[in-house]
């Protein structure tokens, strides 16, 4: 993992060069065909590695993708297991929370790549050596101006080659809750920095308080102004069932329903089983926790 430190002058970043390109409809033909037809040796498009979402859920370069969620409903952790997949796949991550400092993070990463609640020091090191090419953090907790924000993820992009981006969350890159005209902007421009650089961008985002936590909210108690789930291509919602939780009768207790998948064909709710020693997301109640085959992978 390498940290990207918050005392560089990020100036030269902070405006996207203006492109007018009026090109005939045809200039896209390869594109088109390509679309239609991967090539065998296209690289794939990058998901979530569970066997019932791969196939579902894709995270298409040039999009942006929210996650929204009740507090504590496990948004960062579910997220973080994304991370380790999206660096499993070869993808090129950059990590900006400014609810978790660095260390705290990887330390949650450690435990879901490990599978277990302790893992141990040679395994750490060479979690951290497989990271170098795969894993960036913004060295910076607390708000942050969102201008300054897409200012660093062009500086990344440049510097490093980020292909997926995850921001932690929209709230701190946005002053006051109900300012949502600057949402929309900060939404806006995410959406216009996806597609001029063809990462995919991965946001956090809160709800509403609703009347109960035991109510699986919905797509429209989403915090803010609705343009912000009208401008994103995927809204995923991660909620964490509490009443099965105490039940203990083998229901999933953590459910994440894709609530809108712009250019994907599938929309639905997908059970999961958090197991609290290695904090991954299971797919069945009787599926173990999977050690990341690092070792095998090598360095990106
Ligand atoms: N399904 C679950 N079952 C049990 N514990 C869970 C579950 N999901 C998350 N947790 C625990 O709840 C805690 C909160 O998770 P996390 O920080 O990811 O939530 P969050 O939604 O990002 O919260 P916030 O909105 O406050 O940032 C974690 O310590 C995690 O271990």
């Amino acid at each position: 993992m390498q940290l990207i430190p918050d005392n560089i002058d990020f100036s030269a970043y902070m405006n996207e060069p203006e492109q007018h390109n009026v090109r005939p409809a045809s200039d896209w033909l390869q594109d088109t065909i390509d679309a239609f037809y991967a090539a065998p040796d296209a690289t794939p498009i990058p998901t979530m590695l569970w066997e019932k979402s791969r196939d579902r859920i894709k995270f298409r370069p040039g999009e942006v993708s929210i996650y929204a969620g009740i507090n504590g409903h496990g948004k960062s952790m579910f997220l973080s297991q994304v991370e380790l997949d999206l660096c499993y796949q070869n993808e090129r991550v950059m990590v900006a929370s400014f609810e978790m400092k660095p260390v705290k993070q990887m330390h949650r990463m450690s435990r879901q790549a490990y599978a277990g609640r302790e893992p141990s020091i040679p395994f750490l090191t060479s979690l951290s050596r497989w990271t170098d090419g795969r894993l960036w953090m913004y060295d910076h907790v607390g708000a942050v101006e969102w201008r300054k924000l897409i200012a660093v993820m062009r500086y990344s992009v440049e510097k490093f080659g980020i292909t997926q981006f995850v921001i932690d969350s929209l709230m701190k890159c946005v002053k006051g809750e109900d300012d949502y005209n600057a949402q929309k902007d900060f939404v806006n421009e995410l959406c216009a920095f996806a597609q001029a650089h063809s990462v995919h961008i991965h946001l956090v985002h809160h709800m509403r308080k609703g009347e109960s936590e035991l109510k699986a909210p919905g797509k429209f108690d989403i915090k803010g102004a609705g343009a912000i789930t009208d401008q994103v291509d995927n809204v995923f919602i991660v909620w964490r069932d509490k009443k099965a939780e105490a039940e203990k009768k083998g229901n999933p207790n953590c459910y994440v329903s894709c609530e809108k998948q712009r250019n994907g064909e599938w929309e639905g709710r997908l059970g999961f089983w958090f197991d609290i020693a290695s904090q991954q997301y299971l797919e069945s109640a009787d599926q173990h926790p999977t050690r990341y085959n690092i070792a095998a992978q090598g360095r990106a």
